[in-house]
């Protein structure tokens, strides 16, 4: 395979430059596991780990590498594994918060240049579990496009497509059944040779059955094959990111249950452009569109150009990345205590045995 089906370009050639005199090897992330790495490089797949040095130096997750980075690593081809000394930088990374209540980030996928949302069309349906999918899309810096799903299961499809598109001006949006093939051409124009195409959504939405659909053949597991008889009948190892054979790489990820917000200050604010542009017109520079006079929001509320639920949507966003960003601080704060708690302790160990 090459590198360039694996979604090489100038871009990462010019960042892997510093490592090329030596003995390393790029390769693209297709699976992460505990401590492990599934990686594809030019001559096949390696499992592979961190170096010593860089884990060391590695402060926060956003250092390690994750499904759909770029990776430098030396190969010990023999035994097919590696080592990986760096992560080339990133085009866009699509993060959220790990679920629970740690606040940390989870990169989902890096290196996507469009994200498919998907989300079902039945009673599943949420318009502002989109909204917050969008949020995310945007600050990723991939394209997002919208997918409804399982349209053979609902009877209002367009409307439900309309009520979408009044939270998500300017985003693609694209009604699909695998089960009754519609629609799909239409998602297959996405996949492009060279070009990351990432699929995200609640488990059970339809993402494995629509990439087997695509392809005309079975290659991702889907919840049929996982919970039906033929368990074990697959036996090629799971990889959330695959080289399609006419071009193109997918990112398949997991099943979300909860898409908690990490730091998406700028995705808020491209999601709700509508909000943002009318506060500029606000009397008050820094409105909070409360009880202010001469708010355009509230105008806008009144007159019914812009939704509440819209705007109470805007506003727990908001509020949730404003909780997240002091909690976040607090992470950070109890880090560098303990860090220097133990550059005390060493100091005073060190001193007493004079
Ligand atoms: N009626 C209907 N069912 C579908 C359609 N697409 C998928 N399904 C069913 O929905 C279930 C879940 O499909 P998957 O493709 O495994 O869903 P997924 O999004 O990949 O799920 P995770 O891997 O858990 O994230 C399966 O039973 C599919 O047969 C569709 O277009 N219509
Ligand atoms: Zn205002």
């Amino acid at each position: 395979m090459k590198l360039t089906d694996l979604g090489w370009n100038p871009f990462f050639e010019e960042a892997f430059k510093p490592y090329e005199q030596d003995e390393f090897t790029a390769g693209r992330v297709s699976l992460e596991h505990k401590h492990m790495y599934r990686v594809q490089t030019e001559s096949g797949e390696v499992l592979a780990e961190v170096s010593g040095k860089m884990r060391h130096n590695a402060l926060h997750r956003e250092d390690y590498p994750a499904v759909g980075d770029w990776v430098v690593l030396s190969v010990r081809q023999e035994e097919q594994r590696a080592t990986i000394h760096a992560v080339l930088p990133r085009r866009s990374k699509f993060s959220r918060k790990v679920a629970g209540q740690v606040t940390e980030e989870q990169i989902v996928a890096t290196n996507v240049d469009t994200v498919f949302l998907v989300t079902a069309l039945n009673l599943d349906f949420n318009v502002r579990r989109i909204e917050r999918y969008l949020v995310l899309a945007w600050e990723s810096g991939a394209n997002p496009v919208i997918v409804l799903s399982k349209a053979d299961l609902c009877a209002d499809a367009e409307e439900k497509a309309a009520e979408v598109e009044a939270v998500a001006v300017g985003v693609p949006i694209h009604i699909i059944s695998s089960a009754e093939n519609r629609g799909l051409a239409e998602l297959a124009a996405y996949i492009a040779p060279g070009k990351t195409v990432a699929l995200m959504g609640s488990s059970g939405v339809g993402k494995s059955t629509l990439v087997n659909r695509i392809f005309g053949e079975e290659i991702l597991e889907t919840g049929d094959i996982r919970h039906g008889d033929d368990k074990g009948k697959h036996t090629t190892t799971h990889r959330e990111l695959l080289a399609l054979p006419g071009g193109g790489i997918l990112i398949d990820t997991p099943g979300m249950r909860e898409l908690q917000l990490w730091d998406a200050a700028e995705g808020l604010s491209t999601s709700f452009q509508d909000i943002e542009s009318l506060g500029a017109d606000c009397f008050f520079q820094d409105c909070q569109h409360n009880n202010e006079p001469n708010c355009a929001v509230k105008q806008a509320l009144h007159d019914g150009t812009l939704a509440q639920e819209r705007f109470d949507s805007y506003l727990k966003l908001q509020k949730e990345l404003a909780y997240l960003a002091r909690k976040e601080d607090k992470v950070l704060q109890a880090a560098e205590k303990a860090k220097w708690k133990k550059i005390h302790q060493t100091a005073k160990k060190q001193f007493n045995r004079f």
